[in-house]
């Protein structure tokens, strides 16, 4: 699977801009603030149907513009599919496959496998839990549309209970039989996202290390740890045992809404404990695990986005990527970079076809 061209209209600092792609890698090159990750995040846009930078839709819109447009043509499976992703002011974004618009974007999530790289996944380390969360569903999302659906149900299905817990607050009453519905329904939806979270965490614990342990060459020990209130009990215990701090709270307290993925080196959370360099070291192995584990599910090389990583590596880590992308590890790869001649350097080094746009 590759992507073959992409055109972006008012799509951030880019009134029009067209790009026809050959060759394996695909660099873009230019001075700091010329767009080269909103390229990036417009390819990223049409595998996940948002920007990975700005979560709000309308800031991707081009400043004293009313809307974007990005179109593109994938190959895959040797089949031409054209995906144009478009917001106008005031209206929901449109996402279309070969013309046909999707009635739920959820249904396009897996379609085009990508992973990016970029300096943004430090949120990963220093944000809160739901950051964490996230990387973990939209991985096994890509591969799991029922995941989705029953992580967007258990959701729903949340903010009713939290909606219902406000009015007994606001109302002095209390009704244990509607609650209890409400109850049954995140037991149900919570216990199966448990379970293939718990299933994905053991699967992709050994690629990460592997990664690791390929990245650094150190004998550093570094560990996931999968956090959740089901390991203790089960949800319909938890919420039942907890009512009068939910009630007290308006809100639901125990879920897997809580779930966190613990980083750790040497047994102590890295945020606090790793180095800069251990930090960036954790975050390539988890994002190239990603890759790989993404790889071995869906049996299709995801297209794989490199954001401004050089500058964080070592030449025995850049030495490493090198080394994988020869041996035909990668499918298609995009990189932006600062530097001209040391990208140019790099991409030559791997013998592999190459274009680079000096934006
Ligand atoms: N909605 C928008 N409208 C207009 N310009 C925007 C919009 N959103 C972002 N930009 C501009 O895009 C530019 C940033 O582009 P981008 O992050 O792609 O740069 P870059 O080439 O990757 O830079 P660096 O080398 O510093 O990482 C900034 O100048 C920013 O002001």
């Amino acid at each position: 699977m590759y992507l073959k061209k992409i055109s972006l209209f008012n799509y951030k600092n880019f009134s029009e801009a067209n790009f026809e792609f050959d060759g394996k890698i695909i660099c873009f090159v230019g001075k700091n603030g010329i767009g080269k990750t909103n390229v990036l995040d417009a390819i990223y846009h049409l595998s996940y149907g948002k920007s990975y930078f700005n979560p709000l839709a309308v800031q991707n819109i081009k400043h004293g513009e009313e809307f974007f447009v990005i179109d593109a043509e994938f190959i895959k499976n040797e089949r031409s599919e054209q995906l144009v992703c478009s917001l106008k002011k005031g209206q929901k974004k449109v996402l279309k496959r070969n013309g046909k618009a999707y009635d739920k974007f959820s249904d396009h999530i897996g379609f085009i496998p990508l992973v990016i790289i970029s300096p943004a996944d430090r949120d990963l380390i220093i944000e809160g839990s739901e950051t964490r969360r996230k990387f973990i569903d939209s991985i096994i999302s890509q591969l799991d549309a029922q995941y989705l659906q029953q992580l967007i149900q258990y959701q729903k299905v949340m903010s009713q209970r939290n909606a219902l817990l406000k009015y007994f607050a606001l109302n002095h009453v209390f009704d244990n039989d509607t609650l209890s519905i409400y109850n049954e329904q995140l037991d149900d939806f919570g216990k199966y996202i448990f379970e293939k979270r718990k299933a994905f965490i053991a699967e992709f614990i050994p690629i990460f290390n592997e990664h690791h342990h390929a990245i650094t060459g150190s004998q550093e020990s570094v560990q996931l740890v999968y956090e959740s209130h089901l390991f203790e009990k089960d949800l319909l215990t938890l919420l039942q045992e907890n009512i009068n701090k939910d009630r007290a709270l308006h809100y639901t307290s125990m879920g897997i809404h809580k779930d966190d993925l613990s980083f750790e080196i040497d047994n102590h959370p890295i945020k606090k404990f790793g180095s800069q360099g251990q930090q960036k070291s954790f975050l390539i192995a988890l994002k190239l695990a990603q890759f790989e584990f993404l790889k071995k599910q869906s049996g299709v090389k995801p297209i794989l986005l490199f954001d401004d990583i050089f500058d964080k590596l070592d030449e025995t880590r850049v030495a490493k990527i090198v080394e994988m992308v020869n041996s035909d590890t990668f499918g298609q790869l995009f990189i932006s970079d600062t530097h001209p001649e040391r990208t140019e350097a790099i991409v030559k080094s791997t013998l592999q076809s190459y274009k680079i746009f000096n934006l």
